[in-house]
This record gives C-alpha cells, structure tokens and sequence, in this order.
C-alpha cells in the first residue's frame, strides 16, 4: 500500500509560502520550483535500495554504496519541465521521459499529446514530476501509461495538492508512493486548487 508523504520540512514551508505569493515573478518562481523539487527529491529518494561496492580512496580500500534502482524521470508538460533540471542535478545518471497530457479546459478530463515512451522502459522505478495535483486526472493517467509498461514502482513528486487529487490517485492506483509540499484545502469550481498559486505552466513560463 502506498503512502502519502507530505513534506514537514521548514524550509520547503518557506519556500512554497514564496511560491504561492502572486508578486513572484516568473525567474523567482521558476527558481523556487527547482530549490522545492530538490528538498522533495530527497524525501523520496530516502529508502531507495543500495548495493555494497568497494572504492578505493587516495588512503585504502573501503565499503561504498551504488544505487541499485536504474531510475527515471516522467515530467508530465508543460509544468512538470521546471521540476527536471533539479531532478538530473541530483541523479545526472537518471533517464527522462516526458509525456505530454495537458488538462482539458471545459470536460477536465486529461489529453494525452505526447507520449514516446518505449513498451519497455529499462528502469526500475519512475518518478513522475508534476507540480499540481488538482483532480488528480492528468496523474492518474501519466501512472496509468507507465503500468501499461509494466513499470511497478511508481512514485508522484508533486508540489502542492487538492485533497480530491490525493483520492483519485490513491484510489486508482494504490500501491504508489505520493511526495507533496503542501495539501491544500479545496478545488474551485475550475477546479483551481485553493488557495494553490494559480496556474503552474503560466506562472513558470510566464503565460499567463
Ligand atoms: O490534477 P488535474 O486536474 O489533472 O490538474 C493538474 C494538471 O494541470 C496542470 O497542467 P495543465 O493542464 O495546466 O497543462 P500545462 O502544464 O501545459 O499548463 C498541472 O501541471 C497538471 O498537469
Ligand atoms: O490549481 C491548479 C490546478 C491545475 N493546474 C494548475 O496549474 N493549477
Ligand atoms: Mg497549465
């Protein structure tokens, strides 16, 4: 059963507080999604398994550790863009797929418009990165994509949610591991998370 982790961290308190402010502009904003996405992908990456090798250092050989997960990287667009350069800064070695599904303005209902992944991925476990999970339809379809590909360990990296998107994701899929800043009070009746920070793609590339 997966679990739904929402940081209690003080500096990504901060830090989101900045986020949300509509006076932040889009370079700070950008900048805030990138420092945030670092603190989540430390949490999320805390129990990921190891494997015992040895490194040789100027002094003597010892015990070191390798990462024994190969690990992806799905960004849903356009949003999810600005969580990747902190993602491949941490894990350089990592794998990105980007999937493109962006929110249908009168149904809600999500339209995939990218999607190259491979039926065989090569990972062993996806992180999807998306900074908003409203209704949770756009993840629940993203998870929905990489279980087609028989990819079982799943884990959402998000930064603020609605408590309807935590439900319609762990309902749908319940096995995956959820990472969030923030769980917010409520959907609008755009379903706009309240009080949220507005639109994530418009607020990161300036298009609103
Ligand atoms: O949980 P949901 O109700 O599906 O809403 C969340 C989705 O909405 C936003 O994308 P949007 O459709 O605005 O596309 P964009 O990133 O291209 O702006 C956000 O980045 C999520 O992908
Ligand atoms: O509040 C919301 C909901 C969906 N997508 C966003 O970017 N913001
Ligand atoms: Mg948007």
């Amino acid at each position: 059963m997966g679990k739904v982790h929402v940081s209690s961290h003080p500096l990504v308190a901060h830090k989101v507080t900045l986020l949300r402010d509509v006076n932040t502009e889009p370079k700070r904003f950008r900048e805030l999604v990138d420092e945030i996405t670092s603190l989540l992908l430390y949490e999320a990456t805390l129990d990921f398994p190891l494997r015992e090798i040895e490194v040789q250092t100027p002094l003597a050989t010892t015990r070191g550790y390798d990462l024994q997960w190969r690990i992806g990287f799905v960004p849903i667009l356009r949003a999810g863009l600005g969580m990747v350069p902190a993602a491949l800064r941490l894990m350089p070695f990592a794998e990105v797929w980007h999937l493109g599904i962006y929110r249908e303005h009168d149904t809600l209902r999500p339209v995939e418009y990218y999607n190259k992944l491979p039926q065989d991925m090569k990972i062993d476990v996806a992180l999807v990165l998306d900074p908003m999970l409203a209704t949770g339809g756009s993840a629940v379809a993203a998870v929905d994509v990489l279980k087609l590909r028989n990819l079982s360990a799943v884990r959402f990296v998000g930064l603020i949610a609605a408590p309807e998107g935590i439900e319609a994701l762990t309902r749908a899929h319940p096995d995956i591991e959820i990472y969030v800043a923030a769980v917010d009070s409520h959907l609008n009746d755009q379903a706009y998370i309240v009080p949220g920070l507005g639109d994530a793609g418009d607020r990161q590339f300036g298009t609103g």
